[in-house]
């Protein structure tokens, strides 16, 4: 018996594309199904002048790929976790989280070493509020910037020379085969990910149960549970691009997960950063999920209110 091929959804941006490969090249393996591309451009990718933050966040990225779900011109979306937001729209679920790459932000620079490095005032190209909060902290002197467009825009604006420095995800350069311009990568004590970072997540349309069930095999059950537990703080606290929220999730040496978040001021750069910490045995999403919460809780008792309603203004 022949199946019907099995259609990926994907954005168009070779990341992306490299990231629909992937899974493309796993789910031919094992289904033993023809597994072909459908490539699409989002309204994300299309806004290249204006920050996220202010144009609709995360789901600029993910809309369209759900449109092609809905009407049956494909059967699978892969997203950087990262990009998807926090609820899904009724009718979608993610089937699965794949192992996760270096979760960690890297530092790129022609001629700096480390952010240490940098003269007084430097320029520094970022447009995630999340990393600009940090970048500020470890040095108030520099001048962040606004820098957006796929990883090879960012990287060509960088070597033109209108930055002496930018920050990104490793996972994304690493597999494009750039992790050479790594210089340094950021410990997650000065610079904490954002929820999901580094890992890639498949949505498929709630209702369709045997391609739920065959891509359950794909999950990475520990990228799961840390992913769902970072992905709950945010959740939790309603974050969206506009608030700089990080959260990351990593196994202990006692087998218990370890889950540490951040926020920031959204407009008062300068202001301090709150941080939570926790820590449980964790088995399942549920309680996976309760961690992110309990996490979410420590932020709001030290005031995360006040910051979260301030983005809602800018
Ligand atoms: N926001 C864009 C985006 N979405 C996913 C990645 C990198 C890959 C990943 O984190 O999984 C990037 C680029 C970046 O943040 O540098």
């Amino acid at each position: 018996m022949t199946q019907q091929a099995l259609v990926i959804a994907t954005r168009e941006s070779r990341l992306a594309l490299w990231q629909a490969r992937h899974v493309q090249a796993i789910l031919e393996t094992l289904s033993q199904r023809q597994v072909t591309l459908l490539g699409m451009t989002t309204r994300g990718d299309q806004i290249l002048d204006r920050s996220l933050s202010k144009v609709g966040g995360k789901g600029l990225f993910v809309k369209e790929l759900e449109a092609a779900l809905a009407q049956g011109r494909a059967d699978l979306a892969v997203h950087s976790l990262k990009d998807v937001p926090m609820e899904l729209p009724e009718g979608f679920v993610l089937a699965a989280v794949l192992e996760r790459e270096d979760p960690r932000d890297a530092w790129v620079s022609p001629h700096y070493a480390r952010l240490e490095d940098l003269p007084q005032g430097a320029r520094v190209g970022t447009s995630s509020l999340r990393r600009m909060v940090q970048l500020l902290q470890l040095r108030p002197d520099l001048q962040v910037e606004p820098l957006r467009g796929n990883l090879d825009t960012r990287l060509r604006k960088l070597d033109e020379g209108q930055y002496e420095g930018i920050v990104l995800a490793a996972a994304g350069l690493v597999r494009l085969g750039l992790g050479e311009r790594i210089r340094a990568h950021f410990d997650t004590t000065h610079m904490l990910p954002c929820a999901g970072q580094g890992a890639l997540g498949i949505e498929v349309r709630s209702n369709d149960d045997a391609l739920r069930a065959q891509l359950q095999a794909l999950s990475h059950t520990p990228t799961l549970l840390a992913t769902e537990a970072e992905r709950a703080v945010s959740r939790a606290l309603g974050g969206s691009c506009s608030v700089p929220l990080a959260a990351f999730a990593q196994s202990a040496p006692d087998g218990g997960l370890q889950l540490q978040a951040c926020l920031g001021h959204p407009s008062q750069t300068g202001a301090a950063l709150l941080r939570a910490q926790g820590h449980a045995q964790v088995r399942t999403v549920a309680e996976a999920q309760a961690l992110g919460l309990e996490v979410a809780q420590a932020l709001r008792a030290q005031g995360a209110q006040t910051y979260l309603s301030a983005a809602s203004t800018v």
